[in-house]
């Protein structure tokens, strides 16, 4: 299990993390979600000790991170810039991941490349920024981490490369207990792989829920008014967003209940629907209101 105690984080000018407390549970996958600048990647190279935090610790299994190169041997990154084996050769960062990780596993890495197909000759400088992703996804994913963290993994990938990673992200998750957190703007990703989310802005989580949860306490609502909808309806407490289209509405809430449909035939609605309401629809929300 990872836990995240009052971690925060600042730059010179800036409080990139804020006091932040997390759990994530041995083989569950943590989606990060939030707009840019958010801390995404701060915290995640918070967690696996590449920034020193100014204030609180991460645990893994109930033994520090910070400084510990043995739990260090335990956890997998990859980061949103891959760009620290530039003049390398593939097969030299492979014998170097081997040397690095003592579960570096060379075969588990050339049947995923069966897949992925990337030239071994090749040197990094001369892959596609696609490619790249592919390479570090998985040269991380074959140094056989409890802990795997991954920064944007699928920014650059087609959507037939993406689906293919995140299939082999999730049979390897599922097979051997990881436990991940994973950051993307690509929302309809997480919302595929994640159990849970965590929505992060100006470096504070303001939404920390498993994904059943999030759906169960956000709902879209169409709705058609027998006549004139009442003159306040936009700005209804209950609404964290109305847009009107023709004569409907949809509206975002987070209180949908008896007393709101009670209210809404009261006030004359002639027809109300659940829409189905994706992961970024909810991010937006939460963020603007
Ligand atoms: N090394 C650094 N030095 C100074 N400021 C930094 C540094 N790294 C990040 N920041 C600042 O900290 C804040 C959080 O940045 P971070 O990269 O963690 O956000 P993010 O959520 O990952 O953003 P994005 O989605 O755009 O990748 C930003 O205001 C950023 O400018």
């Amino acid at each position: 299990m990872l836990k995240i105690n009052n971690l925060s984080k600042s730059f010179v000018d800036k409080e990139a993390i804020k006091n932040i407390n997390l759990t994530v549970n041995k083989g569950s996958i943590l989606g990060l979600v939030g707009p840019n600048g958010a801390g995404k990647s701060t915290l995640l190279r918070t967690i696996v000790d590449i920034y020193t935090p100014d204030t609180g610790s991460v645990t893994l299994d109930g033994e520090n991170i910070e400084d510990n190169p043995s739990i260090k041997e335990r956890i997998g990154y990859m980061g949103d810039r891959n760009d620290y084996f530039n003049k390398w050769k593939i097969k030299h960062i492979v014998k170097h991941y081997k040397f690095a990780y003592v579960n570096f596993d060379e075969e588990k890495f050339n049947k995923i490349n069966e897949v992925f197909q990337i030239p071994l000759n090749k040197k990094v400088t001369k892959l596609s920024k696609g490619n790249i992703s592919r390479l570090f996804f998985m040269l991380t994913l074959s140094s056989n981490p409890d802990l795997l963290i991954l920064d944007e993994p699928t920014s650059g990938l087609d959507p037939i490369v993406k689906r293919k990673l995140l299939k082999i992200l999730v049979d390897d998750v599922f097979e051997r207990e990881t436990t991940v957190i994973i950051s993307s703007h690509n929302l309809s990703d997480l919302e595929s792989i994640c159990d849970h989310i965590v929505f992060i802005n100006d470096g504070e989580i303001i939404k920390d829920n498993s994904l059943d949860t999030l759906k169960t306490d956000m709902k879209k609502l169409q709705i058609i008014f027998k006549e004139n909808a009442p003159e306040d309806f936009e700005h209804w407490k209950e609404f964290l967003h109305v847009d009107k289209i023709g004569r409907s509405f949809n509206a975002i809430t987070n209180c949908c209940n008896e007393e709101l449909m009670n209210k809404l035939k009261e006030n004359g609605a002639l027809f109300i629907e659940e829409l189905d309401m994706s992961l970024e629809d909810m991010l937006v929300y939460t963020i603007e209101h």
